[in-house]
């Protein structure tokens, strides 16, 4: 499969390069930054700390998408959305791990999705999408009696808050409750907030050195606390992740897909 990295500078861009030129039956045939960008004009390889590849980054996407077949975007809100319209002109697989979108955003996205494959997840980690699926079965099975918050770390460098790990994970608690996340999250406390609504989902958010994702799950009950926990180490599990979503959406019919979908957990 020819992929292109869209914001190949990033931490994730030079991640998903690695791991892209590392993938059996992928090649890299494009690497997009924004104009201006001390990148352009580098190998992608040597970016990425390997070996050239011979793809030189540039910041023209059009006639790079016009010869892949999909595309990996870890960028931010504004780009993903952007080039959510050129991959659906393109006709080509769009994997989109950007967080931070708002409803406008999936608004579009939705609209680009009739034309293109779309994979969208806040994370594409095997673990976190495992630990959705027991997240929204405990929430089944636990009342309201038990309070749930959501904790995560991320590193300085992060700029949205909370982690779209904690939104996707604060999805599957409510959908387990059967209630709408939007009515029921609380995503920040200060002063005097009064006592907890029952039935509220709480949002804590912590950010400081090179923590890659700490997620917990707490189901706070009377005398006793139940905690789902998951701890990435390292970036490459979002990029093999995506890089498994792109060849998983090479057949399938335009649509906007999940991680859940790509990894079979929807029945989970
Ligand atoms: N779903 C998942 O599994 C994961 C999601 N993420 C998410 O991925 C996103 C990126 O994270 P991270 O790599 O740490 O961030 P970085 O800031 O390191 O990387 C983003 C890159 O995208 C570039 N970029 C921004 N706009 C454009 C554009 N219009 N055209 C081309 N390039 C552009 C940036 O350039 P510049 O610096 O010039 O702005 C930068 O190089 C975040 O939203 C993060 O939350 C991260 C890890 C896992
Ligand atoms: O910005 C990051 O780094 C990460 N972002 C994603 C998120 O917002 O949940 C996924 C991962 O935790 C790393």
């Amino acid at each position: 499969m020819r992929l292109v990295v869209v914001g190949a500078a990033g931490r994730m861009g030079r991640m998903l390069i690695k791991t892209v030129a590392e993938t059996e039956g992928c090649r890299l045939v494009g690497a997009i930054e924004r104009e201006g960008s001390h990148a352009l004009g580098q190998d992608a390889g040597v970016l990425a700390g390997l070996s050239p590849l011979g793809v030189s980054v540039t910041a023209d996407p059009l006639p790079v998408f016009a010869k892949a077949d999909g595309v990996l975007d870890f960028t931010s809100p504004a780009a993903s959305v952007s080039f959510a319209g050129l991959a659906a002109q393109a006709r080509i697989v769009h994997v989109i791990g950007t967080t931070g979108l708002q409803d406008d955003d999936f608004t579009r996205l939705e609209a680009a999705a009739r034309h293109a494959r779309i994979i969208q997840s806040g994370n594409m980690s095997m673990g976190v999408n495992l630990l959705a699926g027991l997240v929204r079965k405990v929430a089944a099975t636990l009342g309201e009696d038990f309070d749930i918050e959501i904790l995560e770390m991320h590193h300085r460098m992060k700029v949205d808050a909370p982690s779209g790990t904690a939104l996707l994970l604060g999805e599957a608690a409510a959908e387990g409750r059967k209630i709408s996340l939007k009515e029921h999250s609380v995503r920040s406390r200060d002063g005097h907030t009064g006592a907890r609504n029952a039935g509220d989902i709480g949002f804590a958010t912590l950010r400081g050195g090179s923590v890659v994702g700490d997620h917990s799950v707490i189901f706070a009950g009377t005398g006793e606390r139940l905690e789902l926990s998951h701890r990435a180490e390292d970036r490459s599990i979002f990029a093999r992740g995506a890089v498994k979503a792109a060849l998983w959406g090479f057949d399938k019919k335009p649509g906007l897909y999940t991680m859940a979908d790509v990894l079979g957990l929807n029945d989970l």
